[in-house]
């Protein structure tokens, strides 16, 4: 056996056809990884990627899944929200086997899956489902920030009932566990944001931070977590309350990623905590605009596979 075939296997999956996914593995080409790379997806749609982008595959590693019906860049067909799922199922068994030690993936588009007729949410919820994993949290990590979400893929309306005492622990204690085990933070220092402006404002502005998340602080304070909050969401993000911490808990998608995506939208890396499987993703989506082009920048894939590469060789 070669020193190649004994590094460990990280999955990349190639994403929404249709999309950047491919373009982007195609980077992934010639790359010197602590880890060894293979990419799952349509061989001939790679290739052919590869020829209208001009580069090569030479030396990529890929597992062929085949696509279900023809594929044109920046065109959706939900005739092939099944081949991403496979790809999707294939990464999972593998690292379920024990094949691969950790999936890397490439954006898919939420919107086709459903208009096939498939109910998605996100890579996030699928996996937590197809894992039978109960609570799962989206932490996205870049620029000095660590942003974990209390709520995901939620309309804005369904936000406030959906973030009970029970929930938000169990998040708490998701991000707080992987910090340690995944980041090697011994004791995780916590920023948790408020739901309303100003956090309320002493309950004239929602009292979800009374009834809700200042209780849940206050009792898993108790058990040892350290935890500060519930913070005005505006200025949490600021330099000086940011100071010391190792994480920071947005109750909902764009309460936090807003910030994220403004710092790091070139190299931010999505990870799923608490999944039983190792998770990281790119940041951004399928970018149908730029599918084919040459313009996708690859770089949040590389930090992807580089912290996946990282967690897995801390064991
Ligand atoms: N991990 C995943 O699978 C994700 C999937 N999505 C899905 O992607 C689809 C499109 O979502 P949008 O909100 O339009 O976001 P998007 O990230 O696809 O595009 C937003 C803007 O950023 C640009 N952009 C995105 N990635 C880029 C890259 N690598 N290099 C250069 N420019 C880039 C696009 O051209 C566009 O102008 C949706 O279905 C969404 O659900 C969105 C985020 C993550
Ligand atoms: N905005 C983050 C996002 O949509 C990623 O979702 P997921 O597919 O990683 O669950």
């Amino acid at each position: 056996m070669s020193g190649a075939e004994r590094r460990p296997v990280i999955a990349v999956t190639s994403g929404e056809p249709a999309g950047i996914g491919p373009d982007i593995c195609l980077a992934l080409v010639g790359d010197d990884w602590p880890v060894r790379v293979v990419v799952l997806g349509d061989r001939g749609l790679i290739e052919s990627r590869a020829r209208q982008l001009g580069r090569s595959t030479e030396g990529l590693d890929i597992i062929h899944v085949p696509l279900r019906a023809p594929c044109t860049p920046g065109r959706l067909a939900p005739a092939n929200a099944p081949y991403v799922l496979d790809i999707l199922d294939r990464a999972l068994a593998g690292c379920q086997s024990n094949e691969f030690a950790a999936m890397v993936t490439a954006p898919v588009h939420k919107g086709v899956i459903n208009d096939a007729g498939i109910p998605f949410t996100g890579h996030t919820e699928y996996l937590a489902e197809k894992t039978g994993t109960p609570r799962v949290v989206m932490m996205l990590a870049g620029g000095g920030l660590r942003v974990a979400l209390a709520t995901t893929h939620l309309a804005l309306k369904d936000v406030p009932a959906a973030i009970t005492r029970e929930e938000l622990a169990t998040t708490l204690r998701i991000v707080d566990a992987d910090l340690r085990v995944k980041f090697g933070i011994p004791r995780p220092r916590i920023l948790v944001a408020g739901l309303n402006p100003h956090a309320g404002e002493g309950g004239h502005l929602g009292r979800e931070e009374i009834d809700t998340i200042a209780p849940v602080i206050e009792a898993l304070r108790a058990e040892g977590l350290d935890l500060v909050g519930p913070l005005p969401a505006d200025t949490l993000f600021t330099r000086r309350v940011l100071e010391g911490s190792h994480a920071q808990v947005a109750m909902y998608h764009d309460q936090g990623l807003a910030v994220l995506k403004y710092v790091a939208f070139a190299d931010g890396v999505n990870i799923t905590l608490g999944l039983p499987v190792l998770r990281t993703s790119v940041d951004h989506g399928t970018a149908l605009d730029l599918a084919g082009t040459g313009k996708a920048d690859p770089g949040s894939l590389f930090a992807a596979v580089g912290m996946a590469a990282e967690i897995v060789a801390r064991g």
